[in-house]
Order: C-alpha cells, then structure tokens, then sequence
C-alpha cells in the first residue's frame, strides 16, 4: 500500500476545504489561477506578474528539468503559492528556500474546473505540520481581490533607475517597470537598444531627462486601474512619443487614452493560445499569463484577436504611434512566433518628434 501524509490544506472561497500534501512550508492567501503550460515553470514562477496570486499548474509534473537561474525573469518567486498534482524535490526545495507555500498531490483537474467554472477565486492555503483546515479558511477569510491590492505597482517596480546597454548604437528605450519580465530588457538589448527601466510611477520630466525615442510600458500583475501614476505619465506623453507595451503595459495605454479595461472570468495562462492578426488572417501561438482584458480600445485600432475568445490582443494607432500586445511576445517560456514585436518597436523610433518641454 502506498500512503501520502496530508498535511496542507487549500480553502477555496465559497468555504470548501481541499486536503493537499505540504512541498514547501507556510501559510498564505491569494487569488487562485490556473495555467495551461507544460513548459517554463521557471520562468512563470519568477515573473513579477504573478504577485498576490496562487499559481495552479494543470500539467501533471511540474520541475522535471530541474531549477536554472539563468531561466528566471527576475530575482524571486512571486506567486504567493504554488499547487501542482506532482512537483519534483528540486523546484519544492527552491520553493522552500524562496518561503514559498507549495502543495500537490490534489486533484488539480477538479481545481482547474472549478475555477473554469467559476471564474478566479480567492483561496487561503496552509502547508506544513499541525496546519488544519481552519488554519486554511482563516487565511481565505483575510484574502483581498486582486482590484483591492492598490499598492501593487510598488510591491514590483525598481526603486531606482537602471541603464542597459548604455554604449548602445540604438534606441534609446524608457521602460516603464510595473513588473518587469527580464527578457523584455533582454529582447530590446539583444536589438541594440539602449534601456532605462524606471519606475512605474515616473514623472515625464524624469523620463524627458533620458531623451528617449520610445515609452514602452512593461506587463505587471493585478488591475490595470491602479496603475494610476503609470496612466498619467501615457496621457501626458501621448502623441509626443512612440509607446508601446506588453499585457499590463497594453490595458494602462488603453485606459489612459480612453479606452476601458474589465476583469475576465479566468483569464489566459498558458503557452498555446492562438492570436489572429486581422490585417493578415495569419495565426499565432502566444505565450499569455493574465486576468483582465481591454473591453474598449478607446482610440486604438485592434489589430489582433484572440481566436478563443475574440478578446483584442494587438493594438496599434498610427496617429499616436502606440504598437500593444496582450499577449508576451517576449516568449519566455515560448513560443518564439512574435518576437518580431520588439522590431517593430524599435522601427516606430524612426518617427520621432521633439518630447515638448514642461
Ligand atoms: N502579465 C501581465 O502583465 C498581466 C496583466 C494584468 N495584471 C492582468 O492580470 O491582466
């Protein structure tokens, strides 16, 4: 007979308790999302995204090619958890090291479903001995939704500036960090950029200091609405500057031009999901990790659709000189279909005009 020790708990909101087995000790809260991808788990638990969530991976096993910080995104783990039906000693030792709570051997599917069925939910999660189910509902009980982490851009963002490449023969990029993916600073650097990643709530006298030829605004976690400052700084500079931006980056420049941006039922985690570019009929597979989408473009052209759902994924104005995507073409973990993204940035610098004085 083979026998498993539960000695973790996940409370899901509504009150149901489900037993798990404890692979990296604590007691936490956050909001419980799933992603399909059955590579990368290096990368999508380093990516600053997702802060304040519980990470469930519907892939059975989850750390069978080991831990490498060459594949990380940034300098820590940054779900608050992680549930899988089975992870490997290696990544629940770094997760244990990084005093990331971590469970498996639970029914993920039924997770899965459930949150399919119900949308993203709160949960409260407790790992290690003599933990008990209340253990686990008093953390759901202390659980915010993720639109009432106001404060999460600072929870992410550098404190201070940082230079790239700075003998670059390039662009000059300021990227505005909401949560920054390294291999976005990677991807404009390998092109010959120049980056200064700044803080999410730059000023435009700060980012007029670096001269810049682009404004290009990084993904990051939670609700696009409270990256307030991050919303002024695109109002204020639109039309003056190229802009681009990746997941968050898209819904900030969407809703500070006009535009509306919601929460969506589950999302899009995963490394497979289709995007059709509707100037070309062409589709994609796209690397995605979020949980609200633009519901109005405002101003901005869509020019590509998620082909599950229809929801934008690409928007462009050739007025304001904006480029967006929902989606990480940045592709860590791939698919490698979109990196020409970061071409066409770097192409819109060529169009430049003056950044108007104060
Ligand atoms: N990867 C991201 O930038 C995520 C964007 C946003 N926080 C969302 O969940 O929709």
């Amino acid at each position: 007979m083979f026998f498993v020790t539960m000695d973790a708990y996940v409370a899901l909101e509504g009150g149901r308790v489900v037993e798990a087995r404890a692979r990296a000790p604590g007691q936490t809260r956050g909001e419980l999302v799933f992603t399909t991808a059955y590579t990368g788990y290096e990368e999508s638990l380093t990516d600053p995204s997702y802060e304040e969530q519980v990470l469930t991976f519907s892939y059975p096993l989850i750390g069978n090619y080991g831990v490498r910080s060459e594949r990380f995104e940034s300098d820590g783990v940054h779900p608050r958890a992680v549930v899988a039906h089975e992870l490997t000693d290696d990544v629940a030792a770094w997760l244990e090291r990084e005093g990331v709570p971590a469970v498996d051997r639970l029914d993920t599917r039924d997770l899965v479903t459930r949150i399919r069925e119900e949308g993203a939910m709160k949960c409260g999660i407790v790992a290690g001995e003599d933990v008990t189910p209340e253990d686990a509902l008093d953390q759901l009980a202390q659980c915010k939704g993720m639109s009432e982490h106001v404060d999460i851009g600072e929870q992410v963002s550098v404190r201070e500036p940082a230079t790239y490449n700075p003998d670059g023969s390039g662009p000059d990029v300021a990227l505005i960090d909401c949560g920054a993916k390294g291999s976005i600073v990677s991807s404009l650097v390998e092109r010959g950029a120049t980056v200064h990643r700044l803080p999410y709530d730059a000023t435009p006298a700060e980012i007029e200091a670096f001269a810049p030829d682009v404004l290009f605004i990084s993904n990051g976690p939670g609700d696009p609405e409270n990256f307030e400052a991050t919303q002024d700084l695109v109002r204020e500079l639109a039309g003056e500057i190229p802009m681009a931006g990746i997941c968050l980056g898209q819904q900030v420049i969407a809703g500070a031009l006009g535009g509306e941006t919601e929460k969506m039922a589950f999302g899009h985690r995963g490394v497979n999901q289709p995007v059709r570019d509707l100037r070309t009929g062409r589709v994609v597979m796209t690397t995605q990790n979020h949980g609200y989408t633009v519901a109005d473009p405002g101003p901005l052209d869509v020019t590509q659709v998620n082909v599950n759902d229809d929801t934008p994924e690409g928007l462009e104005s050739d007025d304001l000189r904006v480029i967006t995507r929902q989606y990480h073409p940045e592709a860590n973990p791939g698919p490698h279909d979109t990196l020409s993204f970061f071409d066409d940035v770097l192409a819109m610098t060529g169009s430049r005009t003056q950044v108007a004085a104060d």
